[in-house]
């Protein structure tokens, strides 16, 4: 009898040994698990059915030129569980463990230039709208890395859900001459967005930019003319090339209709952001989300300022790269600078249905 009883409570305490190691093994394997998970190592889990049915569509993409959007990719399922690190700039590197559904897609639209026009602005601003998730930073695909395919620029872009546009900006794209090839080969629908800036104060921009990162430069005028005395503009030095947008557009008009196209423009963007806002929301197919009651006009920066940027219940400003003080350019030089410019503006007034006003 005392002995049965000493077997029981003895079996009694091995199982509730054992149920705690059962216990103790699911916690380590799911820390295991999670830990692995938030050193984004789940994306190189197996994956999940539909995606290999992607990576098979994405081949057949290059071999024949079809859009995905037509072989149906846009339309992949939810995925596990995984963390999302945000691609954000330096100065918006923050990591998030939201948006744990979804897929990653292709950009449905791109913002393709023009540098210094004002892409970021627009792109933060696009932010704050629920149904637009963006690359923070520059995948710079279509010009840097187009060897690297299809997969790994897919890989780049956030998850989206049903309903939500993909997107990214890399202004040097409007002036790759093999970007609009390369672009329609990946889909021929991709909306396109160009922020246009009068091209004198948009050279002026680069040029400061330049001259931050390289005090020793020239002076502007030593960059901008071939030969001072003939007042002959130096077409080779980028910061001039780049704002010959007719130029630049004509090369991406052999691939897609203007309809493809929404002109911002950079000034309007400064002075009625909300205005130019509705328009690209429009433009997209999205919903007026983004309104004046997300902007404030910030007298220190003199540019307009965001009351709650995406992810964040504080007002921001763009970074100190943004709005810079430009340095003092004689007068005659953007006079000259003005004329040399005129014709190209005119004729992009022509080919877009759009008088900007820079002249
Ligand atoms: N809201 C707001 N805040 C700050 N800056 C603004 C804003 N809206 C437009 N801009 C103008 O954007 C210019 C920089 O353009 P980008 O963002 O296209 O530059 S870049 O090509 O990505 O380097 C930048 O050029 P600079 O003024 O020469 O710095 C600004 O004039």
């Amino acid at each position: 009898m005392g002995c049965s009883k000493w077997r029981a409570a003895f079996n009694f305490g091995h199982l509730k040994v054992q149920s705690k190691l059962s216990v103790f093994f699911t916690m380590i394997i799911l820390f295991t698990y999670l830990f692995y998970c938030l050193n984004g190592y789940c994306d190189s889990l197996p994956r999940p059915v539909y995606d290999q049915r992607n990576n098979l569509q994405n081949k057949m993409t290059l071999n024949d030129g079809q859009s995905l959007e037509q072989l149906g990719a846009f339309n992949a399922s939810p995925v596990s569980f995984v963390r999302e690190l945000s691609h954000g700039d330096a100065s918006s590197n923050n990591i998030s463990i939201a948006n744990n559904f979804g897929s990653k897609k292709f950009p449905q639209a791109i913002i393709i230039g023009v540098k210094k026009g004002g892409t970021r602005a627009l792109l933060e601003f696009l932010r704050i709208h629920p149904d637009v998730r963006a690359v923070g930073a520059e995948p710079h695909f279509f010009d840097r890395f187009y060897d690297k395919g299809l997969e790994w620029y897919r890989n780049l872009m956030p998850r989206t859900l049903e309903g939500q546009i993909t997107m990214e900006k890399t202004p040097s794209y409007f002036i790759t001459k093999e970007a609009p090839r390369r672009v329609f080969s990946m889909s021929r629908h991709t909306k396109l967005i160009v922020v246009v800036r009068d091209p004198v104060t948009r050279a002026v921009s680069d040029y400061t930019q330049t001259l931050s990162k390289s005090p020793g430069l020239p002076s502007f005028q030593n960059l901008a003319f071939r030969n001072a005395t003939t007042g002959l503009i130096d077409t080779s030095w980028s910061a001039v090339r780049i704002g010959i947008y007719a130029k630049h557009l004509e090369n991406w008009l052999r691939y897609f209709p203007l309809s493809r196209f929404l002109f911002v423009s950079g000034e309007r963007l400064v002075t009625d952001p909300a205005g130019e806002m509705g328009r690209v929301q429009d433009f997209l197919g999205l919903k007026r989300v983004v309104t004046d009651k997300h902007f404030y006009f910030n007298q220190t920066k003199g540019f307009p300022c965001l009351k709650k940027p995406e992810g964040s219940s504080r007002p921001r400003c763009l970074g100190k790269s943004k709005g810079r003080p430009h340095p003092q350019i004689p007068s005659e030089v953007l006079l000259r600078l003005r004329d040399f410019y005129r014709p190209f503006n005119f004729k992009f007034y022509q080919m877009t249905g759009h008088n900007f006003g820079w002249d």
